[in-house]
């Protein structure tokens, strides 16, 4: 084998996989920082990102094949070699990447980065891929759970909590499909700063339905009202919650986001108040100091404050509105965030719940009579969702939940019999986000 020589494309989506798998990095964040080091052109920076991102989503369908191909568990085999299979697998299994392409490229990148004999052995492996059809039909013979695991790459935890919610596997499985399709962003116009008139304008695509959404079809870092700040990147999904929440709003109340961090719901809802009523205070709280500090960017610094929201003692007033946007395990929000599904387990789940419950009895305590609370997630898990909201009811006599269809200037976007509301990635394309409004009485 001669010198390597890899394209910077393929080269920089093996370091993202490498450092989103083994140290923790992620891709949303350390993308944008390997690619503006890199140089390369457009449609590069677009390779690289579809088969680095691509790759983390599909990888444990491409464990599966690789598995095949070698003589030891997968888990067993050098982590460099794994995560170079990977990005192989992807080209040859998802990519229009013609086979010899696919490997000849991957083994350059082998060899610069595990040397020659690791290189001959990604080599052999993945010839041994571009022979087969990978059309895993083996698959079909499994119960639906572990098929699905297999072919749409998710744990089997995640999809048993989808499939207690949708009770239908054919469902299921389209949203496995949904989660695995890029996404291109939702930006929102922040009232009094910007409006989707001047987001089209400027080459966004007004989403109907909504009164300051549209979709960007290029990098949000790059479009001005973003980078002034008059705008922000927000899931549709996440500007329903701040939508139906603002319907409760009448003249002069005290509004409180519990959950700030990063700031994304704060700053619609923050420049919203500002616009609808000079007489509403509002307060951001985030405990975390550099994502208190992102809040800060977005809101004003005066109305940010940063404490464990669990204790009620550290706040100094009460308030007729409050958010609790909870910590959880994110698991509608997968198609955006693609090593999530890796990160959670159940044993997140356990700790996240206790926290969720905590942030709800503390916001109970902080409310005025009459008050509202929103407890959200960007979760359909039942244990986050249905299991939170009866709990906080038996021990909470005097709340009760506010249904959002007797609401009439709501979303009518995925609202439940009983008046909660769970949008889903593939009937809503917006992440599942989870809302529900308790209301205290007298
Ligand atoms: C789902 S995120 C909120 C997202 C945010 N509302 C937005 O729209 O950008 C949950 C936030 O809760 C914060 N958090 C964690 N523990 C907390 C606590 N004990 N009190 C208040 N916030 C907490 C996390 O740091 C995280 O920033």
């Amino acid at each position: 084998m001669g010198k390597p020589n890899p394209s910077q494309s393929r080269l920089v989506a093996y370091e993202l996989v490498y450092q989103v798998n083994r140290d923790g990095a992620y891709a949303n964040i350390r993308l944008p920082e390997l690619l503006s080091k890199s140089k390369m052109e457009k449609a590069d920076k677009a390779f690289t990102t579809e088969l680095s991102y691509g790759t983390l989503r599909m990888q444990g369908r491409h464990d599966y094949i690789a598995t095949k191909y070698i003589d030891r568990k997968f888990s067993e085999v050098d982590p460099k070699i794994q995560d170079l299979l990977r990005i192989g697998i992807h080209q040859i299994t998802q990519m229009r990447v013609a086979d010899h392409a696919a490997v000849s490229e991957t083994v350059e990148v082998a060899k610069l980065v595990a040397g020659e004999s690791k290189a001959s052995y990604v080599n052999a492996v993945l010839r041994k891929v571009t022979a087969s059809s990978n059309d895993l039909v083996e698959l079909s013979n499994l119960p639906n759970l572990e098929r699905l695991s297999i072919s749409y790459s998710h744990p089997e935890w995640i999809i048993s909590s989808f499939y207690d919610q949708l009770k239908d596997w054919a469902e299921v499985e389209k949203l496995l499909a949904a989660n695995n399709l890029p996404a291109a962003p939702d930006i929102v116009a922040w009232p009094g700063k910007s409006s989707t008139t001047e987001l089209v304008q400027l080459g966004a695509t007004q989403i109907p339905g909504f009164s300051n959404a549209a979709n960007l079809d290029g990098i949000p870092s790059e479009f001005d009202p973003i980078i002034q700040r008059r705008a922000g990147v927000q899931d549709r999904g996440s500007q329903i919650v701040v939508e139906n929440f603002l319907t409760t709003a009448t003249i002069g109340q005290s509004w409180l986001d519990m959950c700030a961090g990063p700031g994304g719901k704060a700053a619609y809802l923050f420049h919203s108040l500002s616009q609808k009523d000079t007489t509403a205070t509002f307060l951001a709280n985030e405990p975390i100091p550099h994502r208190a500090e992102l809040v800060k960017r977005v809101v004003n610094n005066q109305q940010v404050v940063s404490f464990d929201a669990t204790d009620p003692d550290n706040f100094s007033s009460t308030f007729d509105r409050i958010l609790v946007d909870a910590p959880c395990t994110g698991l509608g929000a997968l198609r955006r965030r693609p090593e999530a599904r890796w990160r959670k387990s159940i044993n997140d789940l356990k700790e996240l719940v206790t926290l969720q419950r905590n942030l709800l009895t503390s916001a109970y305590k902080l409310l005025n009579p009459n008050g509202i609370i929103a407890y959200v997630t960007c979760s359909p898990h039942i244990a986050e969702t249905k299991g939170q909201v009866l709990d906080f009811l038996a021990r909470h006599k005097d709340m009760s939940i506010l249904p959002l269809s007797t609401l009439a200037d709501a979303h009518k976007q995925g609202v439940l019999k009983d008046g909660t509301m769970q949008l889903w990635t593939h009937q809503d394309q917006s992440d599942g986000m989870f809302m529900v409004l308790f209301k205290k009485v007298g």
